[in-house]
């Protein structure tokens, strides 16, 4: 016989969990499904494992900076403490006890296993039956998506989840994708002495964001020692005697280890949409502007295609936690969605690219700022690689996008979030005032040359 509960959140990823916890405190019967770990991708093989690997190698990097600043620093690159940091203070081994104890404590239940909606308000998991009686909530995030390229299904490939569970950095890799995955990684890798080789399909780097950011990260991997194919589609990759070999055109490259970053596939076509009379053939499902499919059924994260980050989910999650408590609150709004990649200089952008706004129709300004000009990249000299650019609507007098690229890219990239958010008139941009000598301080020359 079916369980009657409020609401079964399918899919414990950092919106889910959030949610799902939310609603549980707020008195509802709550049940979280999750098939692996509670907190999804981010917390045992995204953002926090990786970001430490990216603030050891950074380290590393530093130190490599005290030549010519501040006399000589001898340093030896070791892998084991990264290894020990992501097993011991983020992952638990990748043990999510922690998490779990922290939803029930918050009045949840969760249950073991692969959710499948089976008509309206209906849900199974096994041979469980819950009847739902205000909301499903999707959150069943992504797969590392693994290009048809010929040979490579056949080898052991490393995805994300493999890199992470690295005990030591190996002696050489092959990255495919020169997304965000794919550029933090090889950098933090080659920081412990790891030869890398990067192949990116498209013709540079971060193809979905500035021209100006793939070209910065290629000039500085040049300058770390670190290969960069661009537009360089990989047509084998074979695997014998403990070594990689790709082919591609002329090239012809070897390595230890090969990872694979060419993008996600998200986690929709098993999930009984069709029970619901909702579409699920596409890239990502069509929610409206509180999150939902359809009546009683809402997404949150990366399968609704706003972006694939934890603080899209997590902003996601808080809209639909407010609308299925009846509290009102606005819906969503991704006109100034910020995104940064942790490469060293780190990229940060928010809002429209230039060639998204040009083929939007608006009437485009843009302007770029260089890090190394400005007196505090002078200052800071090693390591001061980056730049501001500023994309403006003339029409209507306000950013519409930007990207801080350069030392602390991601915390100058706020007052830039804020502006393309609220809508900032450039007037009253160029009329604040900033502080000297910051690395924010380039938005203000960014400013003065629209
Ligand atoms: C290497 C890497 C680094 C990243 N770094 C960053 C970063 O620095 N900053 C950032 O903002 N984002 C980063 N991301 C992206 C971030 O991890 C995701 O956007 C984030 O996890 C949010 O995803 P989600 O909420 O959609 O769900 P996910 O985190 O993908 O979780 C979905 C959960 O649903 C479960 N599930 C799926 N189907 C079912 C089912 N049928 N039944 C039960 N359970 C199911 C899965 O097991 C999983 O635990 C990174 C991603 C990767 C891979
Ligand atoms: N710092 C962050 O916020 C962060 C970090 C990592 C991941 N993420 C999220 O995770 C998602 C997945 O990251 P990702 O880097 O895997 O995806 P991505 O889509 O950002 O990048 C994948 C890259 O691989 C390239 N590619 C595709 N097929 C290829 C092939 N056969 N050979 C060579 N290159 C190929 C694509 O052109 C693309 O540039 C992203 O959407 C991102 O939002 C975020």
């Amino acid at each position: 016989m079916a369980e009657q509960v409020d609401v079964v959140v399918v899919g414990m990823g950092p919106g889910g969990e959030s949610a799902a916890a939310e609603l549980a405190r707020a008195g509802l019967s709550v049940i979280g499904v999750e098939r692996r770990l509670v907190g999804g991708e981010c917390p045992y093989y995204g953002c926090v494992p990786t970001k430490m690997m990216v603030r050891a190698a950074d380290a590393l990097a530093e130190a490599g900076r005290v030549a010519g600043l501040a006399g000589a620093a001898d340093v030896s690159p070791d892998f084991a403490p990264v290894a020990q940091r992501i097993r011991g203070e983020a992952t638990d081994d990748w043990n999510d006890q922690v998490a779990v104890d922290r939803f029930e404590d918050a009045g949840g239940r969760l249950v073991r296993g692969e959710a499948v909606i089976t008509g309206p308000g209906a849900v199974r998991v096994g041979d469980r039956d819950f009847t739902v009686v205000k909301a499903i909530i999707l959150n069943t995030g992504t797969e590392p998506a693994v290009p048809p390229v010929a040979g490579l299904a056949d080898t052991p490939y490393w995805t994300n989840r493999d890199a992470v569970a690295a005990t030591e950095a190996p002696e050489s890799l092959i990255v495919l994708g020169g997304g965000a995955i794919g550029l933090e990684l090889a950098q933090a890798f080659s920081r412990f002495g790891t030869r890398v080789a990067v192949f990116e399909a498209a013709d540079r780097l971060l193809p979905l964001e500035e021209p100006e950011s793939g070209e910065l990260v290629a000039k500085v991997f040049a300058a770390e020692g670190i290969e960069v194919n661009t537009g360089t589609a990989v047509e084998s990759v074979a695997y014998d005697a403990g070594r990689f070999t790709v082919k591609a055109g002329p090239l012809e490259v070897d390595a230890e280890r090969l990872l694979v970053a060419t993008g996600r596939r998200p986690n929709i076509a098993n999930l009984g949409l069709d029970a619901v009379g909702v579409d699920a053939s596409g890239r990502s499902l069509d929610a409206d502007e509180h999150l939902r499919l359809t009546d009683g059924v809402y997404a949150i994260g990366d399968i609704v295609g706003e972006g694939a980050f934890t603080h899209m989910s997590m902003y996601q999650a808080k809209i639909v936690a407010d609308h299925v408590l009846g509290r009102g609150g606005p819906g969503a709004e991704y006109h100034a969605v910020p995104r940064v990649t942790f490469t060293d200089p780190e990229v940060g952008a928010v809002g429209l690219t230039e060639r998204q706004a040009r083929d939007q129709g608006i009437a485009v300004a843009t302007s770029v700022s260089e890090i190394p000009n400005s007196s505090r990249g002078w200052i800071h000299k090693a390591g001061n690689d980056g730049f501001v650019k500023l994309v403006a609507d003339t029409d209507r007098g306000v950013l519409v996008g930007a990207t801080a690229a350069g030392p602390a890219g991601g915390e100058v990239l706020s007052m830039l979030t804020l502006a393309v958010h609220e809508r900032t008139p450039l007037d009253r941009l160029r009329r604040m005032i900033y502080a000297y000598p910051t690395f924010h301080r380039a938005v203000e020359d960014a400013l003065s040359r629209l």
